[in-house]
């Protein structure tokens, strides 16, 4: 799939945006705080209808404005579908084909992107809500099941956790009540889980692969999905359901002690082994690097083979971050394959030779310079 045009109206710096792209590759190229996150952003919010920077859908909104939009027109399969989102005081509204889409999870997986940013290296050193997040997020927009049960999960864990307050607090007494919530929870988490291993067991022979090559065949990834019911590919839904009944009803009071949810996917980690040492721990920092640039690198081929059709990749500022061999294989696997958008303060430090006639946006304060062709850009350097 690739993003044909892009549209916006106060959206961060921009006033007003009327773009058409490339197929393949566009730098987005400009000096720093002009505005090519910014950029990028728009494209990530478009797919998944919110931010990677930011919690708060109001710092889209130019300053001066008080409602933004984006839109975009995607192609895949020799169609093209039109997507709008709108962002106001009154919150947003998700348009597809110029209907508005009731729920979220009904928008989301129209456009796929994988976003490439120096933070992904937070993927193997951050905290495990970290990796839970990328899991459900990326999970997500290749299923819709997924978003959906992921979404109930959700929901029903915060009612869960303020009855366990009240009972905490002895505001409340009635254990059929908590007994209700822990069914629910029990059978969404089950889902999730379930999904998650089937997932990521796919995830990782992708990833190992490029791992391989990348470390040139020293290293080999491993992934390990660490739950507290100890379910493996070989377990039912049905019997992560009852494990974690069972342990609901065995932690019962510690969790009303607690006034907190303490089992379920929501405290699950996903662990990455190097030569079968966990990397967080035990890797180095290239390692540390390798490994998250395999796990990103491994989504564009699982989407490829979920989807039918090849994410849209946004590289925020990483070619330069990248050594060269790993930027060589990072170029190789998306050459002619995969709509790519980057951003950059200059284009020396770009293996440019692996990039077949990109198109270079100049960026200031917020509006696009008419587009060079990458040939002009040669000359002028
Ligand atoms: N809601 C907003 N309204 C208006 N301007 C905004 C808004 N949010 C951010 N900006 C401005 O956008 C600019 C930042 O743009 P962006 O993050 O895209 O920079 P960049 O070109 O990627 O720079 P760098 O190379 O430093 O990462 C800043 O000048 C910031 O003040």
């Amino acid at each position: 799939m690739y993003l044909e045009s892009l549209h916006l109206k106060n959206f961060r710096n921009y006033d007003a945006l009327d773009v058409t792209f490339n197929q393949g590759v566009n730098v987005l190229l400009g000096e720093n705080a002009q505005g090519k996150t910014n950029l990028l952003e728009a494209i990530y919010v478009l797919a998944l209808t919110r931010s990677h920077r930011t919690a708060n859908d109001r710092d889209l909104i130019n300053w001066q404005a008080d409602a933004a939009l984006i839109s975009g027109r995607v192609h895949k399969q020799n169609t093209t579908t039109p997507l709008e989102l709108t962002f106001s005081k009154k919150g947003k509204k998700a348009r597809v084909n110029h209907l508005e889409q009731a729920r979220l999870s009904a928008y989301i997986g129209n456009l796929n992107v994988i976003l490439f940013a120096p933070e992904d290296l937070e993927l193997v050193k951050g905290s495990p809500s970290v990796r839970r997040h990328f899991i459900d997020q990326e999970f997500g927009q290749m299923s819709p099941k997924y978003l959906y049960n992921a979404g109930q999960y959700r929901t029903i864990l915060r009612q869960r956790n303020n009855y366990l307050r009240q009972l905490q607090r002895k505001q409340a007494k009635d254990l059929v009540y908590l007994g209700v919530l822990s069914d629910q929870l029990a059978a969404f988490g089950a889902e999730l889980v379930a999904a998650r291993i089937n997932f990521l067991a796919q995830l990782e022979q992708w990833a190992k692969d490029v791992h391989q090559v990348i470390s040139q065949e020293r290293e080999e990834l491993a992934f390990s999905y660490v739950n507290q019911v100890k379910a493996t590919a070989e377990t039912t839904v049905d019997e992560i359901y009852q494990s974690y009944q069972e342990q609901f009803e065995r932690q019962q009071h510690k969790e009303i002690e607690q006034g907190t949810t303490l089992i379920g996917p929501h405290r699950d980690d996903l662990h990455f082994l190097v030569n079968g040492k966990n990397v967080q721990t035990f890797g180095s920092q290239g390692q540390q690097r390798t490994t998250a640039l395999s796990v990103k690198l491994a989504e564009i081929d699982l989407m490829k083979a979920i989807t039918g059709e090849y994410p849209v990749l946004l590289l925020d500022d990483v070619l330069s971050e990248l050594d060269d061999a790993r930027q060589t294989h990072l170029l190789r696997s998306i050459q002619d394959k995969v709509q790519t958008f980057l951003t950059t303060t200059s284009l020396s430090g770009i293996a440019r030779k692996l990039i077949n006639d990109p198109t270079v946006f100049d960026i200031t304060s917020g509006k696009l310079a008419p587009e060079s062709s990458a040939n002009e850009s040669d000359a002028a350097e």
